[in-house]
């Protein structure tokens, strides 16, 4: 059997500037750009192998070592796109193998819980895409190629790029202007670290598609925030990232999360992505940057109760003095810090003198564990195949 494989590892995005709300559900072009971290691929990634080969009988994705449904129309439009590219290369060169005909075999891995609003759809669908684009030896941009994982799921477009990330939502019907670029590479600010407390990893009720055309559908605030909040909180993140102003950055992420779950609970029926947990988190991180009379600590949650906090690696020590005392029980610490430097965490918290008052055990209960990370890359080819070459079937 005659296979061609391509594997490629791609990253989880989370944004600081949330997208929510679209004006074209089939071609997901949303209705306000948007504005993202990428992740360290280190901590959070995607891996998938593509391969074609001319025996295959249909096309095939297994997830997580399960097949998965293909069908939907997403994938199938993600496809459409990349075998229409791959098309045009055959024609202009006829010694080119016909990989736009054969089906495709795809075998994708997420080192983290799928569906429980770790973004693992940005990252599944920028794996996908890129995993292709790279079989097919696509010579378009970045830019271009996130068009098509745009329609895999819209934030999955800026999982094509690394560092600091717009997606600029276009004007055109056709979407061909509504794509990913990047602000800013993680090397130009890489200081840059998140830590995500883990609320819960069950799948939510309202998926964030159902969620943003309920919104679109019945929110009143939402006109406002996608005609004059975003536009201008857009410039004003951007101006941030590149002049690594970090107080700025942090309070336009976190009055942003807040603008997005506003409209949440302004749709109708209402919608609850966040718990006591996740407020009592909020209330935390204003405690931290009061205390210190400086902003150390943004944080920022998506369709779920997940926090993403973020954070300069300067002030980890400050900030964790803090975070480490209410969540240092859960796991995710041990494999980042020695026993050193959870002890000068506890030792640093200890001589802040802060009272009992303002830390609030009974969030202890309700995060399940920590993941460290911090400003990643875009995806990568990876070494490393979940495709059996001989075989075109995923490796036991
Ligand atoms: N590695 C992958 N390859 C292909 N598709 C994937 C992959 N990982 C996830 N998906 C698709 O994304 C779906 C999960 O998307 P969903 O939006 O429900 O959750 P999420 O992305 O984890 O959360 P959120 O978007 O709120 O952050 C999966 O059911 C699957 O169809
Ligand atoms: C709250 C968000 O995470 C919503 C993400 O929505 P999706 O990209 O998952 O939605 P679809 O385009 O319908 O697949 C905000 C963001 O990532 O910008």
């Amino acid at each position: 059997m005659s296979i061609h494989t391509a594997s490629v590892t791609a990253p989880v995005n989370i944004a600081t500037l949330k997208y929510w709300g679209k004006r074209d559900t089939k071609l997901n072009l949303p209705t306000n750009s948007s504005i993202s971290v990428t992740l360290s691929q280190d901590d959070l990634r995607t891996l998938t192998s593509a391969a074609a080969a001319p025996e295959f009988e249909k096309d095939t994705l297994w997830l997580n070592g399960e097949p998965h449904s293909i069908d939907n129309e997403r994938t199938q439009n993600c496809l459409h796109d990349l075998r229409q590219l791959r098309k045009e290369l055959e024609i202009k060169d006829a010694s080119l193998p016909t990989l736009s005909q054969w089906k495709l075999h795809i075998v994708s891995e997420n080192n983290f819980p799928t569906a429980a609003g770790l973004a693992s759809s940005a990252a599944g669908f920028a794996a996908l895409v890129s995993a292709i684009a790279k079989l097919y030896q696509l010579p378009q941009s970045t830019s271009e190629i996130s068009r098509i994982a745009r329609k895999g799921s819209g934030s999955a477009c800026r999982s094509l790029f690394g560092g600091y990330v717009a997606w600029e939502m276009g004007t055109a019907q056709d979407g061909h202007d509504s794509m990913a670029i990047q602000i800013a590479d993680s090397s130009d600010w890489p200081q840059m670290k998140a830590c995500v407390l883990v609320v819960s990893d069950i799948k939510k009720d309202v998926s964030s598609t159902q969620g943003m055309q309920l919104t679109v559908a019945t929110s009143e605030l939402f006109k406002e925030r996608i005609e004059h909040v975003v536009p201008n909180r857009f410039e004003v993140m951007r101006k941030a990232i590149i002049e690594k102003d970090f107080a700025t950055f942090a309070k336009e992420t976190m009055m942003d999360s807040n603008s997005f779950h506003a409209t949440c609970l302004d749709s109708f029926p209402p919608i609850f992505y966040m718990n006591d947990t996740s407020k009592g988190i909020i209330s935390w991180c204003h405690s931290i940057n009061q205390y210190y009379g400086e902003t150390i600590v943004a944080y920022t949650f998506d369709a779920g109760p997940n926090a993403v906090l973020y954070y300069l690696a300067e002030n980890e020590l400050k900030l964790f003095a803090f975070i480490y005392k209410l969540f240092g029980s859960v796991p995710g610490w041990d494999k980042k810090f020695t026993v050193e430097q959870l002890d000068a965490f506890n030792q640093q918290f200890d001589s802040a003198k802060f009272t009992a008052r303002e830390l609030d055990l009974e969030l202890q209960k309700g995060v399940a564990r920590v993941i460290l990370t911090q400003v990643g890359s875009g995806p990568q080819e990876a070494k490393e195949s979940l495709i059996d070459a001989k075989t075109g079937l995923p490796k036991k």
